[in-house]
């Protein structure tokens, strides 16, 4: 045994090896220790090998989901390794023959199907990086539901593109994790990296592979693939048969993402902005959450695709919106489809566990009840009026399957077990010979009771029994104190502390045709099962149709709900540069204002159309910019994604990239400072935005010293301004950036406004046109809670600063040390005009009068003297 389990685990290097024994998958050597470490469970030993203790560890095949899951999540692999054939089989080659084992998948991050192991509203994509040539491309596929795509990536979007996908798993050549320029790209990635040989990303090979998986002679018909991007599609297709064991998933053919078909949106903008998770990685919080109306694995998982891909063309994105407008009229109609939606299955990714052989009873059940409903919401759909084109589609992708849920309704039993084991799942009444068969078996589990109650009036035991168990099988028992009343005709088998137990002829004989009947039944269940199978594999491409349709129809009914009960209105997307946003919200503060109870959201005008496609935002602290910044951003992925958005009314010249610099976190581990994070991202922004980008800049320079700040963000407003042209807002609090509005046409100055009110700061939070001309910091540290003294300080620091020349200034103040001195004193107190008098001091007046270049030595030390006395109070 030890000789097999060698070979297969030589074969499996990077996997634990998950060795089938009996009821407990087995792990031996450093797998039993890694495992047994991971799971928190016993590391034992068994037998030697090479004179050695051989560690080991088990877990239980009926709970190896949970162990497998955990160990996924720790990052491991798993091979499983089943028995392939009976025991009884090996038996027959000699006493000591080993049953014959194989690994029948490999469990990977990536390929994962089983729903115990997945999120249902979101997609885990196995995705493969390749590069042909100069060129590059990514393909990705989500195993469990077979939605496959590819696509060229530059290398310097290469970062983008996987913040898009976000794979659970990434196949990488070799060769490219040699090269130094992706280490950070690569670092990113790093728990999902899975480095492959080279020779799996072979081009010539992959259109092999795809003509094959797909049965075409030619790959035309699917699009015109780049050699990068075929060997990156054959890299994932192998990697699936691989692990997989042969069995190649459904698999939509690979659709192809052409360039500049997706709005582009950075890594660090995804992030900042929390488009589906938030900087924490939490999906509470994000805009995905806020919108997320939706009822089935299925329609949520797509509403995540469309929010992380906004699309570019703008005929396709209207057609999203006229499947969202239709249901926002159709309020009825809407609401009947998302009750019926409600109890709906999830059909890919029970499809795709049965393609894979990996489906059980439940599965079917699930195809059974999703395509049920297809017949009734395609009635729903006609009655509900004249459909917009997306729908009418969808309407005919459901399809036709009343044969197929008939079959299945007449052969599964209403609430199936998951697998079929124990039997159990074909209904009553499908199968005359199964009937036969289980009537046959029940009929002797009623022999056996009657048999009970024979047995009790020959021997006088009243409390005689008739059990069962997995050891005796059935047996009788009495207590022991009755032995001397069984007759001869009972044989005995165990005696237990207080029981004895027997066995009789009659009660084999029961027993026997109980359990033949049972295998039997086993059996034949077994057989329909692989025939209902069979009927759903060869119908799996109008089942994926129609499974997609009923997401389609999710996303756009749930769009609709939300827009009606939010305000949401539908943009008018164009493909000039106008950006004219009436009344517009943050999606997700909004929400949270709501919820709370606290104030209504302050809805905001934004316009960045030509000639002032540059907003200066000026304001305090906490009166909104970013909240501002943000809103606008958010509206046009809304708006590109086909949902209706937050404002009264937008038209959207179509955004080809959107560009953040927004909130600022280290980077520690790449080893960059805040400052140097900001610098990074805003060099990239400067580097790439073009006319056709929306960019939002929020303070950019305030990471560094107050004149080095403010002349970068100067460079970057002028840059923006002459260079790159995008729409852009770019909020500060450098208020002397105004000035560039004279020099600037495009160049537009809002501030947010605030009102003074009996010596309160109140924040409207709104927008308006001019420039803010106090920043309020101050005041918002007092509401922050800063002690009073370190307040009072700071306003006098303050009014120093704003008195003077600014160097001149600070030389003051630290000759006003020690700061300390603000802790100790009460606040002076504060003049009519807001200003707070510190006493003159002629010492300073003397020093100021001073001019050190006119100085001799000897007049500079008399003077010296002359104010030494002076502070000393002696002149
Ligand atoms: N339009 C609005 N309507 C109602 N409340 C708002 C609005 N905009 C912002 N707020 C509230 O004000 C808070 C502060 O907003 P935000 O962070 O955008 O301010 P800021 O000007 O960027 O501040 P800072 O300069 O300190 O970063 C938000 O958390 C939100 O609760």
């Amino acid at each position: 045994m030890m000789e097999q389990y060698l070979s297969i685990k030589g074969a499996n290097p990077d996997c634990l090896l998950f060795y089938r024994m009996g009821d407990f998958y087995e792990l031996f050597f450093d797998d039993a220790v890694q495992a047994a470490a991971a799971l928190d469970i016993t590391l034992t030993k068994r037998g030697h090998h090479d004179g050695q203790d051989i560690p080991m560890c088990g877990v239980p095949v009926h709970a190896a989901e949970t162990y497998l899951s955990r160990l996924i999540r720790k990052g491991f692999r798993v091979a499983v390794c089943e028995q392939t054939e009976d025991p009884a089989e090996a038996k027959k080659r000699g006493g000591k023959s080993v049953v014959a084992r194989d690994v029948v998948r490999v469990v990977t991050p990536g390929t994962l199907t089983e729903d115990t192991l997945l999120d249902a509203r979101s997609n885990n994509y196995l995705a493969a990086l390749a590069m042909a040539g100069r060129g590059m491309a990514l393909a990705w596929l989500d195993v469990s539901t077979g939605d496959f795509r590819v696509q060229s990536v530059e290398e310097g979007s290469v970062a983008a593109v996987l913040s898009r996908v976000h794979p659970g798993e990434l196949l990488v050549p070799k060769r490219l994790t040699d090269r130094p320029d992706l280490y950070d790209l690569f670092a990113d990635w790093r728990d999902e990296l899975a480095v492959q040989s080279d020779s799996l990303f072979d081009s010539v090979n992959a259109e092999k592979r795809l003509k094959e998986q797909y049965g075409v002679a030619a790959l035309d018909a699917f699009g015109d693939y780049e050699r990068a991007e075929l060997s990156a599609a054959g890299a994932l297709l192998d990697y699936v048969r691989l692990t997989q064991v042969g069995k190649v998933p459904r698999l939509s053919p690979p659709r192809k993402l052409s360039a500049g078909a997706i709005m582009e949106i950075d890594q660090a903008t995804r992030r900042n902005l929390e488009l589906t998770r938030t900087l924490s990685g939490d999906r509470a919080g994000s805009l995905l959450e806020t919108i997320d109306r939706t009822v089935t694995g299925g329609g949520a998982r797509l509403l995540a695709n469309r929010l992380s891909a906004p699309l570019t063309d703008r005929q396709q994105i209207d057609a999203r919106y006229d499947a969202v407008g239709f249901f926002l009229e159709q309020a009825g109609a809407r609401d009947d489809l998302r009750q019926v939606l409600r109890g709906a299955p999830d059909l890919e990714r029970a499809l795709s566990r049965i393609t894979v052989d990996r489906g059980g009873p439940r599965d079917l059940a699930a195809i059974r009840d999703g395509l049920g409903l297809t017949a009734g919401i395609k009635n729903l759909l006609q009655k509900a009026g004249s459909l917009p084109a997306l729908l009418t589609e969808a309407h005919k992708d459901l399809g036709v399957h009343d044969v197929l849920v008939d079959r299945l309704s007449r052969a599964l039993a209403d609430d199936p077990p998951l697998i079929t084991r124990d039997g159990g799942f074909i209904r009553a009444g499908y199968a005359p010979h199964l009937d036969e068969v289980r009537n046959l078996r029940d009929h002797s589990r009623k022999l056996i009771a009657g048999l009970e109650g024979r047995y009790r009036q020959e021997t006088g035991i009243e409390a005689l029994k008739i059990k069962h168990n997995n050891v005796l099988g059935y047996f009788i028992e009495i207590s022991a104190r009755h032995a001397s009343r069984m007759g001869d005709a009972f044989i005995h088998r165990q005696t237990m502390s207080n029981a004895m137990r027997y066995s009789s002829p009659e009660l084999g004989d029961l027993a026997r045709s109980i359990s033949e009947a049972g295998d039997k039944a086993l059996a034949l269940e077994q057989e329909l099962f692989e025939d209902l199978i069979g009927e759903v594999t060869a119908r799996v491409t109008e089942i994926a149709l129609a499974a997609a349709a009923l997401a389609g129809l999710d996303w756009a009914s749930a769009l609709a709900d939300l827009a009606e009960e939010r305000r949401y209105a539908r943009p008018k997307v164009t493909d000039d540069l106008s950006f004219r946003i009436t009344g517009g919200r943050h999606p997700v503060v909004e929400a949270a204002l709501n919820r709370d109870g606290e104030q209504p959201f302050v809805a905001n005008d934004c316009d960045l159309s030509r000639d002032r496609n540059l907003w200066l935002l000026t304001g305090p602290n906490m009166a909104g910019k970013s909240t501002f910044l943000r809103q606008n951003a958010l509206i046009a992925v809304l708006a590109q994604s086909g949902s209706f958005v937050p404002a009264e009314q937008a038209e959207i010249g179509i955004v080809d990239r959107l560009f953040s610099r927004v909130g600022a976190s280290d980077d520690l581990a790449r080893g960059r400072s805040t400052f140097m994070v900001e610098m990074v991202e805003t060099a990239t922004i400067l580097n790439q935005a073009t006319e056709r980008s929306l960019v939002i800049l929020d303070e950019i320079g305030r990471g560094t010293a107050t004149f080095d700040g403010l002349s970068i963000a100067w460079a970057c407003v002028e840059h923006l301004h002459d260079t790159a042209k995008s729409r852009a807002l770019f909020a500060t609090h450098y208020h002397e950036l105004t000035a560039l509005a004279e020099r600037l046409p495009a160049l537009a100055p809002h501030c947010m406004r605030v009102k003074e009110w009996q010596g309160e700061v109140v924040f409207l939070h709104e927008v308006a046109a001019g420039a803010a001309d106090r920043s309020y910091g101050i005041h918002v540290a007092r509401l922050a809670g800063l002690p009073a003294a370190v307040v009072a300080r700071a306003e006098e620091v303050l009014q120093t600063l704003e008195r003077g020349e600014q160097s001149g200034a600070v030389t003051r103040l630290i000759d006003d040390l020690p700061l300390f001195q603000a802790a100790a004193q009460p606040k002076p107190a504060v003049t009519g005009d807001g200003s707070a008098a510190p006493p003159p001091n002629p010492a300073l007046e003397v020093l100021e009068g001073l001019d050190p270049d006119e100085m001799t030595p000897r007049e500079a030390l008399d003077a010296l003297y002359r104010l030494s006395r002076m502070i000393k109070g002696a002149d």
